[in-house]
């Protein structure tokens, strides 16, 4: 099925100012994202996860350079290429009805002074101006997303981290987006909860749109990924079908990431990633990997069926 987003190359560094040397947040990611697929990101903390996600919809602060393309298949018009979208087409066509986004830290992004329900209404009027019941939506988007009705009448500082959280998710479908990008909108829920959210964002692939859902829960993303890919220092080290990278990981750090789960017994990788600011010319995971002196170091994602792999050729 032909890709809903393909992104293709997509890097992104930010300016710190003169003389001081550039972040390197993203670099050369491609992956595509076909209807009824969920693809999980996953990688350590501050690996660019966030940045990607936040580039695809122009969310990067004024220092953000972007380079590459991410082309964003459209229903009934041209496609649009995210990168060098204006400002205009980001907001009026792209966010939030096209793409759906599930901030990260969800609940700092709601308005503090309207209560949930008024502002899921208002999203849908203006996402969906052609509903006439804007009301009876906001209350089926609460009810699709576990949301009990009665804190629609609650203030943001009212509510809990989950129900901020179920909040943030419904503002992301208000518009009927084909494509949601959820960034960790699980933290912070108890498991119940996190099985809840992401069996939701299941739901919703195998409604036909697609997925991407960053995460830390390598438990929840194997629970409902279709596709899994994996980060490490601002590149995709590896991505291919979820359950064959679960059950056969080919990265070192991917396996890395897999034995700090308890099935794995909890062995965390030593060390720490790169600083983003000094990434070394080939592996960045190369002075954590423990085979490293077997392969040949290359950054660079190659094909290998229906898998893709950064690394020497897979053992
Ligand atoms: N505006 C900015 N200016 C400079 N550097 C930034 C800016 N925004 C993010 N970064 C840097 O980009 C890198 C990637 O950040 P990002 O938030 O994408 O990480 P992440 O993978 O989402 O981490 P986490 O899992 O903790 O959310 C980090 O080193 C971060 O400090
Ligand atoms: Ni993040």
């Amino acid at each position: 099925m032909s890709p809903l987003l393909d992104v293709r190359e997509l890097s992104v560094r930010f300016r710190l100012g003169r003389g001081r040397p550039e972040v390197h947040a993203v670099t050369d990611v491609s992956f595509a994202l076909a209807p009824g697929e969920l693809l999980a990101l996953v990688g350590e903390s501050g690996c660019g996860k966030s940045v990607l996600a936040s580039a695809l919809l122009g969310l990067l602060p004024g220092n953000a350079i972007l380079r590459g393309e991410a082309v964003l298949a459209t229903p009934d018009q041209e496609p649009v290429e995210l990168v060098s979208a204006p400002e205009s087409v980001l907001s009026q066509r792209v966010r939030g009805r096209l793409v759906g986004l599930v901030p990260q830290s969800a609940a700092a992004h709601l308005t503090p002074v309207r209560t949930a329900g008024a502002q899921l209404v208002e999203a849908v009027r203006v996402l969906r101006p052609e509903e006439p019941d804007p009301h009876w939506i906001a209350e089926g988007l609460a009810e699709r997303v576990g949301l009990d009705p009665v804190f629609l009448k609650r203030y943001p500082h009212e509510l809990s981290g989950g129900t901020a959280q179920r909040v943030a998710v419904a503002l992301a479908l208000a518009g009927d987006p084909p494509v949601v990008l959820a960034d960790e909108p699980t933290a912070g829920l108890d498991r119940p909860l996190v099985e809840r959210t992401v069996d939701l964002l299941a739901g919703l692939a195998e409604e036909g749109r697609a997925v991407l859902l960053i995460t830390h829960d390598l438990s929840a993303a194997s629970r409902v990924a279709t596709d899994l890919a994996v980060m490490y220092a601002s590149r995709l080290v590896e991505r291919g079908p979820a359950a064959e990278l679960f059950e056969t990981p080919w990265h070192p750090y991917t396996e890395g990431l897999l034995g700090a789960l308890p099935g794995g017994g909890f062995r965390a990788i030593p060390g720490h990633p790169p600083e983003l600011t000094a990434l070394p010319a080939g592996c960045a995971f190369r002075p954590r990997c423990p085979v490293a002196d077997d392969c040949g170091g290359s950054p660079e994602l190659v094909r290998h069926g229906d898998r893709y792999l950064a690394c020497g050729p897979p053992c």
